[in-house]
């Protein structure tokens, strides 16, 4: 069976480990890199197939599929400096390190790929971007509840630069539910009222093909407060800004 190891292990990598090997029959050899030594340590207690290397290149020498997830900022560097084989494979999580950088540090690595996981790998709940595909890196996201491969690397980066949304979705609610506060109901039942709204909303986006202007028309009686509301937001250019502010996240993306 394929042996990954993780080069970076933060949250992101956390939870792609947990998604590999928690509660799976199956689960594959992982070899963990030493820093972030206690939620390394704390991986390897409680999953018998995890381990933890000495150093970054024993992750590398232990592994058919690298998997990287070290900072932006210095993770070209790091790669560089250690010695990779012909017959593995690299996955990147890295925002901003481009496919042509990223083949060169760790060349002669045979199969390289970029990826945008998502927390909910964690739950094999998650299909992720991959560019620009290939057997190992949807092998790997077979395993975290798949892969959406993305050939042309800017339309990549855009749906990187979409994942960029989440923080200014909590941002909304937040300001939905600090309105409600301020009008007298008590923080915590506010947060729990609009909490609860959006949990329940959630289910309709788990369906096939989810359409979201149908999605908005379905919750929106005509002459009614939802379309008033709605209405009000594009009108206050709060759409335009959306549009605007993704195109600001892609241009820092693709400047590197
Ligand atoms: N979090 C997310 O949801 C997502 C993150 N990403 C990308 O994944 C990457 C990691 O993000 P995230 O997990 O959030 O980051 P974290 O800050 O949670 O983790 C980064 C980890 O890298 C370790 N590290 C730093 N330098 C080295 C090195 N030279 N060798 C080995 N380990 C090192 C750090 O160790 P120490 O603590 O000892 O410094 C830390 O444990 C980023 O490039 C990010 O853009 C992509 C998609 C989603």
């Amino acid at each position: 069976m394929t042996s990954y190891g993780f080069i970076g292990v933060g949250s992101i990598a956390a939870a792609m480990v947990v998604g590999l090997c928690d509660g799976v029959t199956d689960a594959p050899e992982v070899v963990l890199s030493p820093r972030g030594a206690e939620r390394s340590a704390e991986l390897a207690g409680r999953l018998p197939t995890v381990r933890v290397a000495t150093d970054n290149q024993g992750v590398v020498d232990a592994a058919d599929v690298v998997v990287v997830c070290l900072l932006p900022g210095d993770a070209a560097e790091s790669l560089a400096g250690l010695t990779f084989r012909a017959d593995q494979s690299v996955v990147s999580a890295v925002a901003g390190l481009d496919l042509a950088h990223l083949s060169e540090v760790v060349a002669p690595a045979r199969e390289v790929a970029r990826s945008v996981p998502l927390p909910a790998v964690a739950s094999r709940d998650s299909v992720t971007p991959v560019h620009p595909g290939g057997a190992a890196v949807e092998e790997f996201f077979g395993r975290l509840g798949g892969s959406l491969v993305i050939q042309d690397e800017l339309a990549y980066e855009s749906v990187a630069a979409a994942s960029a949304t989440v923080a200014a979705y909590f941002g909304y609610l937040g300001a939905v539910a600090d309105w409600l506060s301020g009008r007298g109901i008590p923080g915590p039942e506010a947060r729990r009222y609009v909490a609860n709204t959006f949990a329940a909303l959630s289910v309709e986006l788990g369906a096939p093909g989810a359409d979201f202007t149908a999605l908005a028309q379905a919750h929106s009686t005509p002459g009614g407060l939802n379309e008033q509301f709605a209405r009000d937001l594009g009108t206050a250019g709060v759409y335009d800004a959306v549009r605007d502010g993704l195109d600001a996240v892609l241009a820092r993306i693709t400047a590197g």
